[in-house]
């Protein structure tokens, strides 16, 4: 019998097995953006193909637009198109498109949550490896390729390989300053980039039930980071919360019935994992990275690791991740100089990441040195900090609000960092160019980036709570 909560939802979904093979799995969203969509698109034109399922499929823009001047035409040829046919295609193929400039628009990410479209007990896909963040849900996401896109497209469905299934406890207490962000930093550390390759996890334990949504998110979101193949959470009473009257969200008979079964959606008592792992929050402080992928992280008072404890075999990419970054193994990178801070992405673009930057920024100024772009993940999330006056904080200490999209998380629109720059930046990866060419990433969370914009150095947030 199904035990995990992961198996339970999965095993609902199977709609074939293959002796040997992948199985079946009928997926209940499918999510489309404009990077990951156009040869899908295509191979179901040639194929003359229509949407099996065209009401439970959601298109949108979010990493080529402009974080700039949305209500103009995108400048960049590259990006124009990108967006443009996604447009089309989804008008084209009858699917629902929060285009640039809808309200509804925003990542992704940030959008299928907010809107209540992603919900317990679900399986979504979409082309992107952080379809993991949905997790928070209670729903088994995750990222798929093109040619799998395609297959949901025509079918609904795709084939899949069951991966194993991986339990990560955190117990205890977060301490001042400690955030969803640092926990997952902390657990990359702990598992490096590959520790989860193969499993699918859930993250369970007091410091994860005491989480907010947005806080499960940016731990969702991380998942892949790891290597995972997703992340999840048991929807809870925090989750129910959240969900209720959001736009898509059952209502009436419908919302009793849904939370009747959602209530169902845990792990059993005697659950076997195929690997279960525990830390202890005591052991969590800020953190920041200091190398060329996510897991080379630190604690924000801890110093680089010396060379000598670096096993041998990975010396040679240690220090070329660290002649990269500018930095010398032993040295501590509190006081380091940054150039430019990013708040957002579907990591840390939710409105309660700009609360904790705004709690920082409050009464303070931005750092002359600091360019600091903070880029809310969605309109919804860019009316709450105006509803809530967040704005006026932000204006007051000298910083701008943009517009919704992924910015400066990849170099695909026009907020790139330039070459040699170090940014401080609430994102997820850390990788050599991935905020533009020779640009250095330090991966933190929103008060880190906050402490690094009003001081511009790197700061621990503590000192100015
Ligand atoms: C463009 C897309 C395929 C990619 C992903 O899959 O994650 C992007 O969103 C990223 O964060 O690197
Ligand atoms: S915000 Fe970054 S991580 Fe998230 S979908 Fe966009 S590019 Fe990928």
């Amino acid at each position: 019998m199904a035990n995990t909560l992961f198996d339970k939802i999965w095993d609902k979904h199977v709609v074939q097995y293959v002796e040997d093979g992948p199985q079946q799995l009928y997926i209940d969203r499918l999510y489309c953006h404009e990077v990951t969509s156009p040869q899908a698109f295509a191979g179901m034109r040639a194929r003359g193909l229509k949407c099996f399922r065209p009401d439970h499929i959601y298109c949108m823009p979010d990493h080529n637009t402009p974080t700039h001047d949305q209500d103009k035409p995108i400048e960049d040829p590259v990006s124009k198109t990108q967006v443009d046919t996604l447009a089309k295609n989804a008008a084209d193929f009858g699917l629902t498109h929060f285009g640039m400039m809808n309200p509804k628009n925003g990542i992704i990410h940030v959008v299928g949550p907010e809107r209540g479209l992603s919900l317990p007990g679900m399986t979504i896909v979409c082309g992107d490896s952080h379809t993991s963040t949905h997790g928070a849900m209670g729903a088994v996401a995750f990222g798929i390729g093109t040619s799998e896109v395609e297959m949901v497209m025509a079918s609904q469905c795709i084939l899949q390989q069951k991966p194993k299934s991986m339990r990560i406890n955190v117990e205890g207490e977060l301490g001042k300053g400690v955030t969803a962000k640092d926990v997952a930093l902390y657990l990359m550390s702990q598992l490096t980039t590959s520790g989860a390759t193969g499993y699918f996890v859930e993250y369970a334990g007091s410091v994860v039930r005491n989480l907010s949504m947005e806080g499960r998110l940016t731990l969702c979101n991380l998942s892949i980071e790891m290597g995972a193949r997703g992340g999840f959470i048991a929807p809870d009473e925090v989750t129910f919360e959240y969900i209720k009257g959001r736009e898509y969200a059952p209502k009436g008979e419908a919302w009793d019935k849904a939370v009747a079964y959602w209530k169902t959606l845990k792990s059993g008592e005697d659950a076997v994992f195929d690997k279960e792992l525990t830390f202890n929050a005591a052991e969590i402080e800020p953190r920041i990275t200091y190398g060329t992928n996510p897991g080379m992280g630190i604690g924000i008072t801890e110093s680089v690791p010396a060379i000598g404890t670096v096993p041998e075999a990975g010396r040679v990419s240690y220090l070329k991740s660290l002649d990269y970054m500018g930095f010398q193994p032993g040295e501590k990178l509190l006081g380091k100089p940054v150039d430019y801070v990013f708040l957002g992405a579907c990591t840390n673009g939710r409105i309660e990441d700009f609360r904790a930057f705004a709690s920082i920024v409050k009464g303070r100024k931005k750092a002359d040195r600091v360019v600091a772009w903070l880029v809310p993940g969605s309109w919804m999330v860019a009316d709450q900090i105006k509803a809530e006056g967040l704005d006026k904080v932000f204006e007051e200490a000298g910083f701008a609000l943009r517009q919704p999209g992924c910015s400066a998380c990849l170099a695909m629109n026009d907020d790139k960092i330039p070459a040699g720059k170090l940014s401080v930046s609430t994102s997820n990866r850390n990788f050599e160019g991935r905020q533009g060419p020779g640009a250095r990433t330090v991966l933190a969370s929103p008060l880190v980036a906050a402490a690094a914009a009003v001081t511009g150095v790197i700061t621990d947030p503590r000192t100015l709570m």
